[in-house]
């Protein structure tokens, strides 16, 4: 058994970051909200913002939410594609939602979770592609972004294959949170290869946080 020792200073300094978080908490209008709305996050809000003013998701819509956990944006989506077919995926244990396939505990690198996808989309394209993952922090901002970029990447590459596990739609949408830093114009470029409208997006919902914004691809340019 190890023993870990805690010493008073510790303690108290622990007490007062908890106290400031629940604090913080309480007096966020997007915290008090989810809560008002049974939002599993407030990030719901964020979601919700860029989908009133870009329509993204539409009665039937057929919508993949990668980094789903703990399931407000697949909340969102199952609210607003009425009736179409939500997949989420986490590398984190999910809770049921009534309306969505959560696929918990995988990574959206790995294969086997391609094909727990492919089985669970049963042959559709996909009308949107939602990702808000965020792969933990190390500190170093500039790590972060570039280990954020390269998952959307991934994500991108997933949509654009021949048989790829979750093919966008011909006029399939593509949505991903990145950490701004030196390779964001470089992924809007690779972006703009393949979508003919690719533009930045900020949610007042994610103001705190300044590195975070989304990028939003439209329109997928038909190759002949
Ligand atoms: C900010 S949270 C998503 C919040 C979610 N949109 C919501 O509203 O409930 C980011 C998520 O990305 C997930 N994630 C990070 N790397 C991943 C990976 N390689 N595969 C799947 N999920 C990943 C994390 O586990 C985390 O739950």
């Amino acid at each position: 058994m190890q023993l870990f020792y805690i010493s008073r200073r510790m303690a108290s300094k622990a007490a007062r970051t908890t106290a400031e978080y629940l604090k913080r908490q309480a007096e966020d209008p997007y915290c008090v909200a989810a809560r008002e709305h049974n939002y599993r996050a407030r990030s719901a809000f964020k979601l919700r913002e860029i989908d009133d003013k870009h329509k993204l998701i539409r009665p039937g819509s057929t919508v993949v939410d990668v980094g789903a956990a703990p399931g407000s944006w697949s909340q969102v989506a199952v609210e607003r594609s009425e009736g179409g077919l939500v997949v989420g995926v986490d590398l984190q244990a999910m809770l049921p939602l009534p309306g969505a396939t959560l696929l918990s505990s995988m990574d959206i690198r790995e294969k086997k979770t391609h094909e727990a996808m492919r089985g669970a989309l049963k042959g559709r394209t996909i009308d949107v592609v939602l990702s808000d993952m965020a792969p933990s922090p190390t500190g170093d901002r500039a790590t972060d972004h570039i280990r954020l970029i390269s998952l959307c990447r991934m994500v991108l590459s997933l949509t654009q294959q021949e048989h790829s596990p979750i093919p966008l739609s011909k006029e399939g949408i593509f949505l991903c949170k990145i950490w701004d830093g030196t390779e964001r114009s470089q992924f809007m470029s690779e972006l703009k290869e393949v979508f003919s409208s690719v533009r930045l997006v900020k949610p007042e919902a994610s103001r705190d946080s300044s590195a975070e914004m989304y990028i939003l691809s439209k329109n997928p340019i038909v190759k002949e």
